[in-house]
């Protein structure tokens, strides 16, 4: 199957990994689809690290992302909005999607996150469980993409549920053209590493 970059009023075309061929895949799967902490491995490129968020507010989410965490019609989410840097260059653009429901009582605290990582804490919660990647491929253009960000290649987009809590939040992440892409030893799903306790059975769409 060949996958267009999507062009499509805005909305970028989420596949499972089964769903895209395997030639497409495989020069970028290694590092695509690892489930580890991005900011991790952000970190460890030894380069100047920064993270800085764009926006952040309570509105109503895209209708797939509402449906994918199973929002009822009318809950709002607070949407984030953040661009990673290394060395001064956007790296990697991230918007995640957090239903009201899921920031009230201990989690409340990922309101104010700021500019520190959300991966951070993610990743810090014994708790926490992960689903397994849709994948995307964007035009340089889409406007998915803050303008800002635009480039003249396409980029490889990934999003995943993260449950902590038993509270869903979405992550959604656009691998910019700088992102040093890297051979990751154990490009499997954790869920299948046995890591977490099980697959987030219900964000298969
Ligand atoms: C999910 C992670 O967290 C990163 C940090 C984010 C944030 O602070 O909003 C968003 C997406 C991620 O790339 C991670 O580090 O793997």
């Amino acid at each position: 199957m060949i996958l267009q970059a999507s062009r499509n009023a805005g909305v970028p075309h989420w596949r499972r990994e089964e769903q895209l061929s395997t030639a497409l895949l495989a020069p970028v799967r290694s590092w695509l689809l690892d489930d580890g902490s991005l900011t991790q491995h952000l970190l460890n490129t030894g380069k100047q690290f920064s993270l800085e968020r764009w926006h952040q507010c309570w509105e109503a989410p895209r209708p797939d992302e509402r449906k994918l965490l199973q929002m009822p019609l009318k809950e709002l989410a607070m949407v984030r909005q953040i661009v990673m840097r290394l060395d001064s260059n956007a790296v990697v653009y991230a918007r995640s999607v957090f239903p009201i429901s899921t920031l009230n009582g201990p989690l409340r605290r990922l309101r104010r996150l700021h500019n520190k990582s959300l991966g951070a804490f993610l990743f810090s919660r014994p708790d926490m469980r992960r689903s397994p990647f849709q994948i995307a491929l964007l035009a340089g253009d889409a406007p998915y993409l803050p303008e800002s960000l635009h480039q003249d290649t396409e980029a490889w987009a990934r999003r995943s549920c993260f449950e902590v809590a038993d509270k869903p939040m979405l992550v959604s992440e656009v691998f910019l053209k700088d992102f040093p892409s890297w051979q990751s030893a154990t490009p499997l799903h954790r869920s299948r590493r046995g890591q977490v306790s099980a697959t987030i059975g219900r964000f298969r769409s």
